[in-house]
């Protein structure tokens, strides 16, 4: 079963802008799933829909095997959500938050203990209202987490957080994962779930317009490493044969060093001319696209995915 299954999903909001245009799309049980876009392309949408907080315009959604508009409560129950902004009640303290969840959820969680997963535990009586940006941002992942949940939903988790929080949101996405949790998460940072997630899916003006892991989207983005080669004696035409090769697209040449600009899938056929023709290769190493040049292969208004 798919935890969850979007079929032609669209949205068009009153005011005539259309977020969604038909989105097909199935998350594995027990997947960690990245759900990435930039601002505006249809996130947060997406995941209000499958909480029943927007109804959409055309399409189904599916959760844990439950229609998303039909079984709200049964959904609802069984997910965990951070939301994005969600803003917490300034005069109730973190743990009486999280004690609110345990009882609206009927769960047998600890306060103490949630908190102390996401780290806040010696704030758990100061009021949320005082708490910094990232704290609150804890607060809330932490009430997502109460009632061990089939399927956790995270808008955005690691806005606020200062580089402990990002691992520690890893950790705990991680955590869940092992318990056969399913998670569900948008960012607008590739590098950020490039760690954690089985498969990222990429949204661009309410088009999916890739789902595949971070490895099978470098593949077909076709984006290109620098091959940095050490290497023995050689000739001119042992560059010239390299250069000729499918995928590679320029070859420089420095101080006992061969530079090769070569498409992700063909460096290994650069390693291995070389070495057929008698140069030795001492040693090389790669520098790959960054996953920020390879969100915006997929994203960018100039390019056509
Ligand atoms: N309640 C609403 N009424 C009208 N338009 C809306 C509403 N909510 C969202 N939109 C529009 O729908 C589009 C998608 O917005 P959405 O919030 O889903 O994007 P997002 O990918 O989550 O963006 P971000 O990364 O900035 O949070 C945007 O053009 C937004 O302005």
């Amino acid at each position: 079963m798919a935890a969850i299954e979007l079929d032609g999903l669209a949205k068009e909001y009153s005011g005539g802008v259309t977020a969604l245009r038909g989105i097909d799309l199935d998350v594995r049980d027990g997947e960690i799933f990245g759900f990435l876009g930039p601002n505006g392309a249809g996130k947060s949408t997406t995941i209000n829909i499958l909480l029943d907080f927007v109804r959409p315009s055309g399409g189904s959604a599916r959760v844990l095997g439950l229609d998303a508009q039909d079984d709200t409560q049964e959904v609802r129950r069984r997910t965990g959500v951070l939301p994005e902004g969600y803003t917490v009640y300034s005069r109730l303290t973190g743990r009486q938050h999280v004690e609110f969840v345990i009882e609206s959820k009927d769960a047998d969680d600890y306060a103490d203990e949630i908190l102390e997963r996401v780290g806040i535990e010696d704030a758990a009586d100061r009021k949320a209202g005082d708490y910094s940006k990232g704290m609150k941002q804890r607060l809330t992942l932490g009430m997502a987490l109460v009632g061990d949940p089939d399927l956790l939903i995270l808008d955005e988790p690691s806005t606020g957080l200062d580089p402990s929080g990002v691992q520690d949101v890893r950790r705990i996405v991680k955590e869940e994962s092992d318990r056969g949790t399913t998670v569900f998460f948008s960012s607008h940072i590739l590098s950020q779930v490039e760690a954690v997630c089985d498969r990222v899916g990429i949204l661009r003006k309410g088009e999916l317009v890739a789902v595949d892991t971070v490895e099978g989207l470098r593949d077909a983005a076709g984006t290109e490493a620098r091959l940095r080669i050490s290497v023995g004696e050689y000739e001119p035409e042992d560059v010239e044969a390299v250069r000729a090769l499918e995928g590679v697209s320029e070859v420089q040449q420095r101080d006992g060093e061969l530079i090769v600009s070569v498409a992700d899938g063909s460096k290994t056929s650069v390693l291995t001319t070389l070495e057929d023709r008698g140069v030795a290769v001492n040693d090389f190493e790669t520098e790959e696209a960054s996953l920020e040049e390879l969100f915006l292969s997929y994203t960018d208004e100039e390019v056509d995915a």
